[in-house]
C-alpha cells in the first residue's frame, strides 16, 4: 500500500468543502521545500490544491471539523516569507511538471525532475552518446530516476513497457563509475534471461562509448568458472547476468566470482524475479547481496508492473528509499490498440490467425503460447503456410535462440512464436503485432507480453484470443484494455470477480488445452488400424486431449521436428486436396501473399 492508498482509506467518507475563492498570494503552505515525503505529485491541478491549503474545513465526521487556517496570514514584507513563498512556487511548478509527465514520487528530499539531457548532471560525451542513440529528450522515467540515482539514492521504478529504463539505469552507472579501473566488477544488472541480458549489455556498450568500460555477461558458464575469481587480474566493471548463472559461480568453493566491490546492483524486471519460482529469488538475492559486501553498495529496481511483495522487501531493504512511478501502476502501454478476440475453441484459433493472415498481417508480429509444446506444436502448423515464421523456447540451445532473435531483428523471420521467454523486456524495434495465441496467464503476463510493440512511442497492435477456458482472468484483462481506451463489450467487465485462489493457480499453472494441428487424430496415431480405432475411442471416452507431445517429451529443435511433420503431410497428400496445396507450398515457400 503506498502513500496514495493509505491516503484514500484515510479520507474515505470525507467531505471536502470549499470555502471561498481566494487568490494565490493569501495562500500560504504549512511544510517547507523538501518536505514531500507524501506523494508530491497528485492529479489535483495546481490552484486547487493552493486553495485548499488554507482554505478548506475538511469535516470528517458530522459535527467534528478541522479548524480553519484563517488569520494565520503571516506579513508579506518580511523577507524570510517572500524567499519562503518563492521556493513553495517553485516546488509547486516542479510538482504541476511531474503531473504533466505523469511521474509521480514518495520519497523525502527528491532531487528535482530534468527537462533535458542538459540538465542532467552527467558528462558531455555520454550525452553525445545519448544523441548518437537517437534520443532528443528523456523519457519521463529518465526525467525523474536518472537524478535520483545520480545523487545515489536508493530507488524502486515502475514505468510502462518500453519506456526507456534501460537508460534510466544505465546513464546514472556510467557516470559514476566514471572510467575503467582495476578494482573487478563495480556495477552488478539482474535480468530475469539470458535474452534481455545480452540487449541490455549491447545498449551499455553503446551509452558507454568512449569510457572503456569492460561490460561481461556470462554466456560460457566454463568459461566463467576461472576467469572472474579471485586470481583475475580485475580487469572488469560492469557484470549483466541471470540470478542463476551468478549464483551457479558463487556456489563454488571457492566461490569463483568476486563481487565484494560492487557499488549498484540493478536488479531489471524485478517483479518477475520475485516472483516464486523453483528456487525463490529471494533466497538468491540473500546470496547476491551477502556477496556484495561493499558498505557503499546501493540498489535500484526497475520494471513495468508492481507486485507489493517488491515493494515491501524494498522498504525493508533499502534505506533512503525513492519510490518513482510513471503513468498508473501496472496500466498496458497506450499506443498500442488492443483488441479481445473470442474464437470458440482451438481451431478458431488456427482459423483467425489463418484469416489475420490471408487479410493482410501486419509484421513483424509476435505470437504468444503458453508453453514450449504449444509453440512446436503453432510452428509444425504454420511452417508450410508461407510465412517466414520460427519459434524460440526453452527447449532450444542458446544458440539456436540467439540465431532466432538475431533473424527476427534482421527481418529475416516475420512471425515469431514464442513462450512466455519473450514476454519481459526484450526490445524488438519496430513490432507492429502481438497475437496472444494462448490467453495470457495474468494481467501482469498482458501488460508485458503486449508491451513487445507499441516501444518508445510507437504505434502496435495487440490481438489476444479467447475461449470458454479463458473466463478467469477475462474481467481484469478487459478492465486493463478499457483503462487503455479500448473498447470491450460491457459484459466482459460486468463478469463475476473470480476467487483470489483460481487467479493465483492459473498464473502458476496454464490450463489444459487441445493441441495446436489440423492433421487428423487418426494420422497422429502409430500402429495398426485397430491400434489406431482403439486409441481414439478410448481418448473421447476420457476426454483426453488430443496430444500426442502429453505423452512423451515433444521434439525440442526446428531440425529435428521438419521430417516428422514431412511424414505426416505427405499422408495428407494422398488423402486431401489441401494437403496437397501443402506439399507444393513446401517445396517452394513464398510469402508473396503477405
Ligand atoms: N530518451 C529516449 N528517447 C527515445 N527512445 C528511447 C529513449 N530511451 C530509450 N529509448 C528507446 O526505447 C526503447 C525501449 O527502451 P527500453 O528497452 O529501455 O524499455 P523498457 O522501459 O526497459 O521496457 P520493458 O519494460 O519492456 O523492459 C528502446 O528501443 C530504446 O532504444
Amino acid at each position: 500500500m503506498d502513500a496514495y492508498d493509505i491516503f484514500k482509506k484515510l479520507t474515505q467518507g470525507t467531505r471536502i468543502r470549499r470555502e471561498k475563492q481566494v487568490n494565490s498570494r493569501e495562500i500560504e503552505i504549512p511544510t517547507s521545500e523538501n518536505d514531500n515525503a507524501i506523494n508530491e505529485s497528485n492529479n489535483i491541478p495546481k490552484e486547487s490544491r493552493l486553495r485548499s491549503y488554507n482554505n478548506t474545513e475538511i469535516t470528517l465526521l458530522k459535527g467534528m471539523a478541522t479548524q480553519s487556517m484563517k488569520g494565520q496570514k503571516r506579513k508579506l514584507s518580511d523577507p524570510n516569507e517572500i524567499e519562503k513563498k518563492k521556493r513553495m512556487l517553485e516546488q509547486e511548478e516542479i510538482n504541476h511538471y511531474r503531473n504533466v509527465n505523469n511521474i509521480s514520487v514518495v520519497g523525502r528530499h527528491i532531487p528535482n525532475p530534468a527537462r533535458v539531457f542538459s540538465d542532467l548532471n552527467i558528462d558531455k560525451d555520454i550525452q553525445e552518446n545519448l544523441i548518437k542513440c537517437g534520443y532528443s529528450e528523456p523519457t519521463p522515467i529518465q526525467k525523474q530516476g536518472v537524478p535520483v540515482m545520480l545523487e545515489g539514492r536508493q530507488l524502486l521504478a515502475c514505468a510502462p513497457t518500453g519506456s526507456g529504463k534501460t537508460a534510466a539505469f544505465l546513464v546514472p552507472i556510467i557516470q559514476h563509475l566514471n572510467g575503467p579501473q582495476k578494482q573487478g566488477f563495480r556495477a552488478l544488472i539482474l535480468c530475469p534471461t539470458r535474452e534481455l541480458a545480452s540487449q541490455t549489455q549491447r545498449e551499455c556498450v553503446k551509452l558507454s562509448e568512449g569510457r572503456g568500460f569492460k561490460i561481461h555477461i556470462i554466456s560460457k558458464i566454463k568459461k566463467a568458472l576461472t576467469q572472474y575469481g579471485s586470481k583475475s587480474n580485475k580487469k572488469y566493471d560492469i557484470l549483466i547476468t541471470t540470478p542463476n548463472r551468478l549464483c551457479f559461480l558463487l556456489n563454488q568453493e571457492p566461490p569463483a566470482i568476486d563481487l565484494s566491490s560492487i557499488q549498484w546492483l540493478v536488479i531489471d524486471e524485478a517483479d518477475k524475479l520475485f516472483e516464486d519460482g523453483s528456487r525463490s529469488f529471494r533466497d538468491q538475492l540473500q546470496q547476491i547481496l551477502k556477496a556484495c559486501d561493499n558498505s557503499d553498495r546501493k540498489i535500484a529496481m526497475f520494471s513495468a508492473t508492481h507486485t507489493p511483495v517488491v515493494a515491501k522487501w524494498c522498504v525493508h531493504n533499502m534505506v533512503g528509499l525513492v519510490r518513482v512511478t510513471v503513468g498508473h501502476k501496472n496500466a498496458a502501454v497506450d499506443t498500442v490498440v488492443q483488441e479481445l478476440l473470442y474464437v470458440g475453441n482451438e481451431h478458431g484459433k488456427l482459423l483467425e490467425f489463418r484469416n489475420m493472415v490471408r487479410q493482410g498481417l501486419s509484421t513483424p508480429a509476435l505470437i504468444f503460447v503458453q508453453s514450449k509444446e504449444r509453440a512446436q506444436q503453432l510452428f509444425n502448423e504454420l511452417i508450410y503456410d508461407g510465412i517466414n515464421v520460427d519459434a524460440i523456447h526453452s527447449d532450444r540451445t542458446q544458440t539456436q535462440r540467439d540465431n532466432t532473435v538475431r533473424s527476427f531483428r534482421e527481418g529475416k523471420i516475420w512471425v515469431l512464436i514464442c513462450t512466455e521467454l519473450m514476454a519481459r523486456g526484450v526490445d524488438f524495434k519496430g513490432v507492429n503485432l502481438v497475437i496472444n495465441y494462448d490467453f495470457p496467464p495474468s494481467v501482469i503476463s498482458y501488460v508485458h507480453r503486449i508491451g513487445r510493440a507499441g516501444r518508445a512511442g510507437r504505434q502496435g497492435r495487440a490481438v489476444t484470443f479467447f475461449t470458454n477456458e479463458d473466463a478467469v482472468n477475462l474481467r481484469s484483462i478487459a478492465h486493463v484494455v478499457r483503462s487503455s481506451g479500448y473498447e470491450v463489450p460491457d459484459y466482459m467487465l460486468k463478469l463475476k470477480k473470480q476467487p483470489k485462489s483460481k487467479v493465483k493457480k492459473l498464473a502458476k499453472q496454464a490450463p489444459e488445452r487441445d493441441e495446436i494441428t489440423t492433421v487428423p487424430l487418426y494420422y497422429r496415431i502409430k500402429g495398426s488400424k485397430k491400434t489406431k480405432f482403439r486409441e481414439i475411442s478410448k481418448r473421447i471416452k476420457s476426454k483426453k486431449p488430443t496430444t500426442e507431445t502429453s505423452d512423451k517429451k515433444s521434439v525440442s529443435t526446428r531440425e529435428n521436428n521438419r521430417p516428422k511433420t514431412k511424414k505426416i503431410s505427405k499422408k495428407i497428400t494422398l488423402k486431401t486436396k489441401e494437403g496437397q496445396k501443402l506439399k507444393k507450398s513446401k517445396k517452394k515457400p513464398s510469402s508473396s501473399h503477405l
